[in-house]
């Protein structure tokens, strides 16, 4: 790291709080917040349940009043409620870099990796008796691509993404992998690894849940064979939104859903007892869509007219880096550790770091105002949201969570004093976090603790 110490003159001490106010009035994005129902909490929450667009609520009600109450069971065909599946499908996949009829709407995430697991199965060649699964996958895919294997006779192999490439084989049908870890906020290289996968002759599938609407993905580009994703968290379809299915156009012909409901029939109305497939994207349909959920997602997307996904992804890195900046200057040296990149290729929009007590500590942020999350055992996870997060918010969740890791530092400091023992700098007593012991990057680091690498 570059030292402008070198030439021994005083540095004015940074002011964060100004830069923010700085960085807010020139962020292209900025008025872009107005489109969200937000209040004076920092909301850094969107990686697991975006905040309510502006333009939900009246067309909700609009669909409950009037396309139900008065329309009633005219909407299915007069008000596009059939279609709807396929439409929003296609408003989605210009964010993840899908040409129209390649994504369709339904089901949950879990639903579709189902889907996308079998299918895919269906698909490889008789010789492969393994399925890949990235080895720190959110829990819900590993679960099922482990039923998806007893089911077809395969076996699972759990592989970190980074080994995806050496441990492919010609007995590998596919390899399931989350674009961006969900706990640590890493950035796997999805064109590096469907691109390894295909030249050994296995598919790539990819959960696109915590990239969809922060970061160009890019299907079409590089090849990948299916993917699945949700739409609560960056897409801000609220709460149970559903998820959706992207089949490679060359793919579609071939995909063999497990779940051949009837919405996914050639004639659904025809009501015939032999199951023939739709063509294109609608054979990965299963039921009757949930349509107050699958408008209220159409309705958010609004949130996005004029908005391209290049300059969230712009947003998204300036907002991490500051944050992480505003940690290492008001976080107390060891209390806390980025396990988020600090190389942009590798940081998804998410910044996690380890801290002891993550649970309280977010507990306690909550209770000023900073709402986060904390997982499983030491994360507190801050999600950004360009869409509506601002400079400030980051600024003031990075302030936040150095009052409340200094506070608990002087209470453990005096507790150790009244009981004799001698209480030593912050960061340096029992509640350094578990990469803090040791681990003194101060303020040269991008964090308390210095990233990962
Ligand atoms: C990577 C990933 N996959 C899947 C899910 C969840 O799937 P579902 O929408 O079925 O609950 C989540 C979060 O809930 C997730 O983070
Ligand atoms: N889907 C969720 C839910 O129904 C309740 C609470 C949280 C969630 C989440 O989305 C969790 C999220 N995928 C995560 O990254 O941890």
């Amino acid at each position: 790291m570059s030292d402008h110490r070198e030439n021994h003159e005083p540095q004015a001490p940074r002011d964060h709080r100004a830069e923010a106010a700085t960085l807010d009035a020139s962020d292209p994005l900025a008025g872009v917040r107005d489109r969200f129902v937000l209040d004076d909490t920092v909301y850094l929450d969107g990686n697991s349940l975006g905040a309510l667009p502006r333009s939900v609520p009246d067309k909700v009600a609009d669909v409950v009043a009037r396309q139900w109450g008065e329309m009633r069971i005219r909407s299915w065909t007069e008000g596009g409620w059939w279609e709807a599946p396929e439409r929003i499908g296609d408003r989605i996949a210009p964010l993840i870099g899908a040409a129209p009829g390649r994504v369709v709407v339904s089901d949950s995430t879990s639903v579709n990796v189902f889907k996308a697991v079998i299918a895919g199965v269906r698909m490889a060649g008789p010789g492969c008796t393994e399925i890949l699964v990235d080895a720190t996958t959110f829990p819900t895919d590993g679960y099922i691509a482990r039923s998806a294997a007893r089911m077809t006779g395969l076996a699972v192999r759990p592989v970190e993404p980074a080994r995806i490439a050496d441990e492919v084989t010609e007995r590998t049908a596919l390899a399931l992998v989350n674009h961006v870890d969900y706990r640590t906020g890493r950035l796997h290289d999805l064109p590096g690894i469907t691109a390894a996968l295909h030249s050994a002759g296995a598919l790539a599938v990819w959960d696109l849940c915590h990239s969809a609407g922060a970061l160009p993905v890019g299907l079409d580009a590089h090849g990948v064979d299916l993917a699945v994703g949700c739409t609560y968290k960056y897409l801000n379809g609220g709460p149970g939104s559903p998820a959706y299915l992207y089949i490679r156009e060359s793919l579609q012909e071939r995909f063999d859903s497990p779940l051949p409901g009837w919405n996914s029939h050639v004639e659904p109305f025809g009501m015939i007892s032999r199951y023939e497939p739709a063509d294109g994207i609608t054979r990965g349909r299963v039921g009757t869509p949930d349509i107050l959920s699958l408008l209220a997602l159409d309705a958010a997307l609004d949130a996005w007219d004029g908005v391209t996904v290049e300059a969230v992804r712009t947003k998204s890195l300036a907002l991490s880096d500051f944050f992480l900046d505003s940690v290492a200057a008001y976080v107390p040296p060891g209390e806390v550790r980025s396990v988020t990149p600090y190389d942009h290729a590798r940081r998804g929009s998410q910044v996690s770091l380890e801290c002891a007590g993550a649970g309280e500590v977010m507990a306690e942020l909550i209770r000023r105002g900073v709402v986060g999350d904390f997982r499983e055992p030491d994360v507190l996870r801050f999600g950004l949201t360009p869409l509506y997060t601002s400079f400030g918010d980051v600024e003031r969740a990075a302030r936040v969570l150095g009052e409340v890791l200094r506070e608990r530092s002087a209470e453990d400091g005096a507790g150790a004093a009244g009981s004799g023992e001698a209480g030593g700098p912050a960061g340096s007593g029992p509640a350094a976090g578990p990469g803090g012991s040791g681990s003194a990057a101060g303020a040269d680091g991008p964090t308390s603790g210095g990233p990962a690498a």
